[in-house]
């Protein structure tokens, strides 16, 4: 896992960085702005493009002023450089490296407080007015300075940060900050990268690596990590020889009413797709030919009006409950016999997660290490209204510890949180799979790898992977608009196959 830590952490890996490697502040700063030219100048190779560097006058800007430098060193002949002279403070690795770009043959201009910003007829922007220092919204001349950047509606890229954007923490709302097209960031992306509100200003971001010591990362212990193929590969088991159905575990999803019988069906196959030895769905009688005709290989048990079903409890391994299920009086009754009656991790999803929002005490008995898996409007029905992403990651880092349950808070780099108190960002996924259906499908997978054994952080934190990549792999190379429930759930054996090649 990818430890994200918060600026303030940030600062301190730089410095322990500094005086533990060790490497003088300046030549950290260098080595920072080589890793962003060496991805810059795939994604920009014409060296007579016209390039205007805007440079605060901290390290941030240091790191403007360095990388102008080495793209002159590779021959990229149309530079400027503008130096915001905002503040009377410069740092001193800002300083080196203004008096190293003075040797060069690169145009610098210095922007004093109140006065005229110059025409620009470049055709791409690099941002380095302020990165991870920001410690206050934007006003006076940077807010001019970043209205008239944001205006000219160039190709803007960010070092480390988009100005004016704050790496962690609340995001105020129309906050005034570059809209960078791309971010080329150090070490690891920031936090709030991975939230909603990072859309207007970041429309997509590379981490380039900058040597900041990993053993003094690992040793903050960060709540917030980032998900990357090697961990999943890790925690992935190979099926051995001599196994047999029995050794992945028996799901029983209990989902669908008449109309919504599409759940059941797509929430049942993607658990038998993901490798459930057995897979079992509770479904209303009228259910059963699309179940028998859609999915020979699913067991049903079916559900008539005013009776519950009879449901022999040891026999599953895990529980999904909660697809198309509806939210009627029978369906919380359902609800209720399960809780009482099922005493291993429940996965609970879609109307199942509303109806414990609307019975809160089911929630205190849920059994320990239980998974809900809400988007936004369930996860706030369920624990409050947020006004923003970043409140929202904090109550379910709280709430999964006071619960001991594990919360799948859905969306882009979808976040698990779990009862030892740590937020898991998923690095898989892409708009083509937001379709109705998609959900169900997660739970699916969720219930399957519970079956098979996995602990209940590790089956969320797989699941949510194993979904987004088999989507990725569908969507990507083929440039699909759309990918469908379906069609992913096909897709799923592929993906695991490849994830334990
Ligand atoms: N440390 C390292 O070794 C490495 C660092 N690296 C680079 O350093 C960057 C962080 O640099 P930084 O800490 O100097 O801060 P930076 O973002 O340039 O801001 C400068 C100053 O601006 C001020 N300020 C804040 N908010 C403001 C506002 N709203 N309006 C006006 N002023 C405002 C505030 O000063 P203050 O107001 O507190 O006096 C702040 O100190 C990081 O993003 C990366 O690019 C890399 O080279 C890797 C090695
Ligand atoms: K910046």
């Amino acid at each position: 896992m990818l430890p994200l830590l918060i600026s303030e952490q940030i600062r301190e890996g730089d410095a322990y960085t500094i005086a533990n490697e060790p490497i003088s502040s300046v030549n950290l700063m260098e080595r920072a702005s080589r890793a962003f030219v060496g991805w810059f100048v795939n994604r920009f190779p014409d060296k007579n493009e016209p390039i205007t560097f805007y440079c605060g006058t901290g390290n941030n800007g240091g790191d403007g002023l360095a990388i102008a430098r080495i793209l002159c060193d590779h021959h990229y002949n149309k530079l400027n450089v503008v130096i915001a002279r905002f503040s009377e403070k410069s740092s001193d690795d800002f300083k080196a490296n203004y008096e190293r770009l003075k040797q060069t043959c690169v145009t610098i201009k210095e922007l004093e407080k109140g006065t005229q910003i110059p025409e620009d007829n470049s055709r791409v922007i690099i941002d380095a007015l302020l990165g991870s220092g920001l410690n206050k919204p934007l006003a006076g001349d940077y807010a001019r300075l970043v209205n008239f950047i944001n205006d000219l509606d160039k190709t803007v890229v960010a070092v480390d940060v988009p100005t004016g954007f704050f790496s962690d923490g609340e995001v105020p709302q129309n906050a005034i900050a570059i809209k960078a097209g791309l971010v080329i960031t150090f070490q690891q992306p920031k936090i709030n990268f991975l939230l909603p509100e990072s859309a207007p200003y970041v429309d997509c971001w590379e981490a380039v690596n900058i040597g900041i010591s990993e053993k003094f990362v690992h040793s903050l212990n960060s709540p917030y990590q980032f998900v990357e193929e090697k961990d999943i590969r890790q925690i992935l088991k190979p099926r051995h020889h001599f196994s047999n159905k029995g050794t992945y575990g028996h799901v029983l999803l209990i989902a669908g009413q008449e109309k919504t019988m599409g759940a059941a069906l797509l929430s049942s196959s993607a658990a038998a797709h993901a490798g459930a030895g057995l897979t079992t769905a509770c479904i209303p009688e009228s259910g059963l030919t699309a179940l028998n005709s859609y999915l020979p290989e699913v067991m049903a048990i079916t559900r008539r009006e005013n009776t519950m079903p009879q449901i022999e409890w040891d026999k599953f391994s895990t529980i999904a409950v909660g697809p198309g299920l509806g939210k009627d009086g029978e369906a919380l009754a359902l609800l209720k016999t399960i809780i009482k009656n099922y005493k291993k991790p429940l996965v609970i999803d879609a109307d199942a997660l509303n109806l414990l929002a609307e019975n809160k005490e089911l929630l205190t008995m849920l059994p320990a290490g239980s998974i809900l898996t809400p988007h936004m409007k369930e996860f706030d029905r369920l624990f409050g209204t947020h006004s923003n992403w970043w409140q929202r990651l904090q109550t379910s880092i709280v709430k999964a510890k006071e619960l001991n349950l594990c919360i799948i808070l859905k969306n882009d780099y979808t976040i698990t949180a779990t009862p030892a108190g740590k937020a898991y960002f998923n690095s898989t996924g892409n708009p083509a799979m937001a379709s109705g259906g998609m959900g169900d499908v997660l739970t699916g997978i969720v219930a399957a790898l519970l079956a098979q054994k996995y602990k209940p952080a590790d089956a969320c934190i797989m699941a949510v992977y194993i979904h987004g990549k088999a989507g990725d792999e569908l969507a990507l190379p083929n440039r699909m608009n759309v990918v469908l429930p379906g069609k992913l759930i096909t897709q799923l054996p592929v993906t695991m196959a490849k994830l334990k090649a």
